[in-house]
C-alpha cells in the first residue's frame, strides 16, 4: 500500500474512536474522575450564574429606591467568583493529575508489552521509531488528556449550560441559534479529521526523523571514522524537513479549522443578535434580558470557538493513541502453551534439531537452516565453524525460541521447545554473545542481569571466576561505578568477562557462545580463556568458534555451509578429510592448525 492510500484510508475512520483506549486506564481512578466531574460541573454552574446577576443589576440593582440592593448583588458575585475560582483550581488539579497517572500507565504498559514482542517484531521495526512512540506520543496524550480534555470539557459543559440558559431567556432568539449550530458544527468535523490524518502523518516523519538521529548518534565513532558527518547530518537535516514539511501541513489545517470555527461562530452570533436588538426596540423584550442573552450568547460561542481550537490537539492525540494501540494489539509470534510442560529444577541440558528448516520473516524466501538434524547430549562441548551466513547465529536464535522453524522440531530435555514456556526455556540457557551490550548501570547490575536478587558476595564470585575482579575492584567506585552510557568505558576483553560474569552468575545448564572475532591483547586473551573455561565446566555449551584453542577442546566440532551441516567430527578427524574444514582451518589457523 502507498503511504498516500494509508493516510486516507485512517481519514474515514472515526476521528475520536482511538481514544477509547484511554478508557480503561481512566475507570482504574474512580475517586479522581468523580472530582474532577463534581469540579467541572461546579466551575460551569457558577459562570452561568454570572448573566443572571448582571441582569438584575442592569433590570432593578440601579434602581434609587433601593440602595442597599446593588451591595448584596455585587457581594452575591464575589461568593460566586470565589466558587467558580475553587472549582476551576480542583478541576484543573485533578484532569491534569489524570493526565499524568493514564499516561504514566500507558508508558509502562506499552514497555512491558514490547518486552514480551517477538524478536521478529524488532526486525521489522527500528528501535529508535519505537521508543519514539514510547516518548513522544505518549507525550501528546498527556498534553491532550491533562490540559486539552479538562478545557473541551469544561467548554462542552459550558456550551451546554449556556444553550439551556439561551432558551430560558428567550425562546425565539435561541430557536434562531440552534439553527445556525449545524451550519457550525458539521465543516467543524470534516475538517477535524483532516487535521487528525495530518498530524499523524507528522507524527510518523518525527518517529523516523528521531530513529535516524538515534542510530547515528549510537554509531558515532563509525560516523567519524568514515568522515560521514557530514552526509549523516545533511540526511537528518533531510528527514527533519520532511517532519517540518509535515508538521506544517497539519499545522495549517489547524489554523484554518480555527479560522472557520472563529468566523462560523461569531458572523451567526452577529446575525441573532441583530435580531433581538430590532425585539428591544419594537418594545418586545427588556435591555436586561437581551444583555443577559448577549453573554450567554459570548459564553456559548466563546465555548464552541475554544472546544474547535482543542478538537485539533484531541485529533492529534488520537493518531497517537491509535499508534500505541498497534504496539499493544501486536501479539507475540511466539508464546507459552496455555498449559506448559515444566522443566526440571535442574534441566540436563540435551538440546535436539529434527529436520528444521527455517528462514527469517524477513529474508526472503531463502532458507537459513535446511533439514537440520543434530544431537548435542548432556555437558557436551561442541563447536560450530563454517563461513559467514551458514546459520551458525540461527542455530542459536532457535535453541532460544526467538524464531519457530517452518517445518521441525527443536528439543529440550527431550521436550519440543513450542510446549515450554520460552521464559522457563530462556533460563535454563546462558548466553555469551560476540558483542556485550553494557547497560547504563553500575558493574554489579549489569553483572547481575541475568539473576536479578543475587547477593553482593554471588557478583563478586561470579566476577572472580570470570576474571573480572581485578579491573572492576580497581574501578573508582569498584562494583558500584557506572558503566556504560556516560560511564566508565570498557575495554574489548573487559566487557567480554563481564559477559561471561553474568553467564556464571545465571548458572545454566546450556551455553551457547558466540566466541568474539576481534583480537584481544595477549593478557586479556589469556583471562577470557581461563573465564571461559570455567564457565564451561559441567555445561552443554555450543560454541560459535573463532580460535583455535576452543576448536582443540571441543567433543565435537559441527561444520555449517549453506545453512545445513555439512560435516561433524574432531579437529585431526576432519582436516584428514580434507573437506570444507580443513580449507576453513587452513585459511583461519594457517600452519599452527597441522
Ligand atoms: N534477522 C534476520 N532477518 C533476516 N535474515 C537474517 C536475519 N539474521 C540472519 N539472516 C540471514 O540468515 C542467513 C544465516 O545467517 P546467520 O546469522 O545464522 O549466519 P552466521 O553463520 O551466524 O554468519 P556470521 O558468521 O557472519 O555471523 C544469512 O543469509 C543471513 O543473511
Amino acid at each position: 500500500m502507498t503511504e498516500r492510500s494509508t493516510e486516507e484510508g485512517r481519514a474515514r475512520r472515526p476521528a475520536l474512536r482511538p481514544l477509547a483506549m484511554l478508557l480503561p486506564y481512566l475507570l482504574r481512578y474512580k475517586a479522581q474522575l468523580a472530582g474532577a466531574g463534581v469540579a467541572l460541573v461546579a466551575a460551569a454552574l457558577a459562570t452561568l450564574t454570572v448573566p443572571l446577576a448582571v441582569r438584575q443589576m442592569i433590570d432593578h440593582g440601579f434602581n434609587a429606591d433601593n440602595p442597599g440592593a446593588i451591595n448584596s448583588y455585587f457581594l452575591g458575585l464575589i461568593g460566586v467568583v470565589a466558587v467558580l475560582a475553587t472549582a476551576s483550581s480542583l478541576r484543573f488539579y485533578f484532569v491534569t493529575w489524570l493526565g499524568e497517572r493514564v499516561v504514566a500507565d500507558l508508558r509502562a504498559d506499552v514497555f512491558r508489552h514490547l518486552t514480551g514482542l517477538g524478536i521478529d517484531y524488532f526486525d521489522r521495526n527500528r528501535s529508535g521509531e519505537i521508543a519514539s512512540r514510547l516518548t513522544a506520543d505518549t507525550t501528546q496524550i498527556k498534553a491532550v488528556a491533562g490540559a486539552n480534555v479538562s478545557i473541551a470539557l469544561r467548554n462542552l459543559v459550558m456550551f451546554a449550560g449556556a444553550v439551556a440558559m439561551m432558551v430560558v431567556t428567550s425562546p425565539h432568539l435561541s430557536a434562531l441559534v440552534l439553527l445556525a449550530i449545524p451550519l457550525i458544527v458539521l465543516p467543524l468535523v470534516g475538517f477535524g479529521r483532516k487535521v487528525r490524518s495530518r498530524s499523524r502523518w507528522a507524527q510518523d516523519r518525527l518517529a523516523e526523523a528521531s530513529a535516524y538521529a538515534s542510530e547515528a548518534i549510537g554509531a558515532m565513532r563509525i560516523v567519524q571514522s568514515f568522515t560521514a558527518e557530514g552526509s549523516v547530518s545533511t540526511r537528518f537535516a533531510a528527514v527533519v524537513e520532511e517532519a517540518f514539511a509535515a508538521a506544517r501541513r497539519s499545522t495549517a489545517a489547524r489554523a484554518a479549522l480555527t479560522a472557520l470555527g472563529i468566523f462560523l461562530v461569531f458572523s451567526s452570533m452577529v446575525a441573532v443578535l441583530w435580531w433581538g436588538a430590532q425585539d428591544v426596540l419594537s418594545g418586545r423584550m427588556s435591555a436586561g434580558t437581551l444583555g443577559q442573552f448577549l453573554i450567554y450568547a459570548v459564553i456559548g460561542a466563546g465555548a464552541l470557538g475554544e472546544l474547535s481550537q482543542v478538537w485539533g490537539d484531541i485529533a492529534n492525540a488520537a493518531g497517537a493513541a491509535e499508534r500505541l494501540s498497534e504496539i499493544l494489539s501486536e501479539a507475540p509470534s511466539v508464546s507459552a502453551p496455555t498449559a506448559p510442560v515444566a522443566l526440571p529444577p535442574r534441566a540436563s541440558g540435551r538440546i535436539g534439531l529434527s529436520r528444521v528448516t527455517f528462514a527469517y520473516p524477513e529474508g526472503g524466501r531463502e532458507a537459513a537452516l535446511r533439514e537440520v538434524d543434530l544431537t548435542i547430549e548432556p555437558g557436551e562441548r561442541v563447536a560450530v565453524v563454517g563461513p559467514s551466513g551458514a546459520g551458525k547465529s540461527t542455530l542459536f536464535n532457535l535453541i532460544l525460541r526467538f524464531y519457530d522453524p517452518q517445518s521441525g522440531v527443536v528439543t529440550f530435555d527431550d521436550v519440543d521447545i513450542k510446549r515450554l514456556d520460552p521464559t522457563a526455556l530462556r533460563r535454563a540457557i546462558a548466553i555469551v554473545p560476540q558483542d556485550t551490550v553494557i547497560f547504563a548501570a553500575s558493574a554489579a547490575e549489569n553483572i547481575a542481569f541475568g539473576r536479578s536478587g543475587a547477593s553482593e558476595a554471588e557478583i563478586r564470585a561470579a566476577a572472580v571466576a570470570a576474571q573480572a575482579d581485578g579491573f572492576l575492584s580497581a574501578l573508582p567506585q569498584g562494583y558500584a561505578t557506572e558503566l556504560g552510557e556516560r560511564g566508565v568505558m570498557l575495554s574489548g576483553g573487559q566487557r567480554q568477562r563481564i559477559a561471561i560474569a553474568r553467564a556464571i552468575l545465571k548458572d545454566a545448564p546450556v551455553l551457547l557462545l558466540d566466541e568474539a572475532t576481534s583480537a584481544l591483547d595477549a593478557e586479556s586473551e589469556v583471562a577470557v580463556q581461563t573465564a571461559l573455561e570455567g564457565l564451561m565446566v559441567g555445561r552443554t555449551s555450543i560454541v560459535i568458534a573463532h580460535r583455535l584453542a576452543t576448536i582443540l577442546k571441543a567433543d565435537r566440532i559441527l561444520v555449517m555451509d549453506g545453512g545445513t551441516i555439512v560435516e561433524t567430527g574432531t579437529h585431526d578427524e576432519l582436516v584428514r578429510r580434507s573437506g570444507l574444514y580443513a580449507r576453513l582451518a587452513e585459511l583461519q589457523f594457517g600452519s599452527e592448525a597441522a
